[in-house]
């Protein structure tokens, strides 16, 4: 009983200090409320500087928030700690490396562009709007799975976790990644780009692209055929123009089983 509490108090602690990186994350990239954003900060240093320290700090997310969601890793890992726990430390590591970013980036406050007006309100507004269907889209799969609460309550009451069943509400019918979607726009959608921000969209974006060639190869190992027809009748990023979308809807409902 004492481990299954510990457990659970690990998932609580791990999902408060992601809250933290999450909501921390909004004022980085936004250049809102928090002491150091993505332009703002003393620490300013060389120009090759600021890119091989970003560069670095980028990767080393990458390379964790990659290697640790393979099965194979998983797998491994789950031998030397309880499976319980399993994501709760991803996400604990992490939301940490997010925080170590936002400490040791090197802003590069080079104007890229800047807009006024009505640009920048729109700007905004789809800055915004990103964060919110990134956010939105996290409930629509599985919320407290994918930050591991799930599996700490699991084990507390002695119950193995649900399986990981394939998913397609709303927006997931729309795209096969609102997630990334979201934070692709969050990250673009500025009303001033600076080389910083620039950097920083765009090693996101190719590293975004590559993460989902990993990821949709493991949604195939793991949902078959079921994946591969929602892969052909449901884009990857960019929503399909409105008549297609509801024709396409209507086959993937069909071929999971969905009733409509
Ligand atoms: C951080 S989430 C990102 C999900 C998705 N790439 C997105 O951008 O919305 C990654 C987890 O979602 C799971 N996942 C992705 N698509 C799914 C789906 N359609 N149904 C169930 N799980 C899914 C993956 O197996 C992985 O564990």
């Amino acid at each position: 009983m004492f481990s299954r509490l510990a457990i659970l108090l690990y998932a609580i602690v791990s999902y408060a200090v992601f809250t933290v990186s999450f909501l921390y994350a909004l004022g980085f990239v936004g250049n809102y409320v928090v002491p150091k954003s993505i332009d703002q900060g003393t620490d300013v240093g060389s120009l090759t500087e600021a890119i091989l320290v970003n560069l670095l700090l980028m990767s080393l997310f990458a390379i964790q928030h990659s290697v640790m969601a393979r099965p194979a890793f998983k797998r491994w890992w789950t031998k030397v700690l309880p499976v319980a726990c399993e994501r709760s430390t991803y996400v604990l590591l992490s939301s940490l490396i997010l925080l170590l970013l936002f400490w040791q980036w090197r802003p590069i406050p080079i104007p890229v562009w800047q807009t006024s007006g009505i640009v920048a309100w729109l700007l905004t507004g789809v800055h915004w709007l990103g964060w919110l269907i990134a956010f939105a889209s996290t409930h629509m799969i599985d919320h407290f799975d994918l930050f591991g609460l799930r599996q700490a309550f699991s084990a507390l009451r002695g119950t193995e976790p649900e399986d990981h069943s394939f998913k397609a509400p709303l927006l997931y019918k729309i795209v096969r990644h609102p997630i990334m979607l979201g934070f692709l726009l969050a990250f673009w959608a500025t009303p001033e780009m600076t080389a910083g921000h620039l950097l920083f969209a765009l090693a996101n974006t190719a590293y975004i692209l590559a993460a989902l060639q990993f990821e949709e190869r493991d949604l195939i190992a793991e949902f078959g055929e079921t994946y591969r027809q929602y892969r052909r009748r449901v884009p990857m990023l960019v929503p399909r123009l409105f008549a297609r979308t509801r024709t396409k809807d209507h086959d993937v409902a069909r071929s999971i089983g969905v009733p409509r």
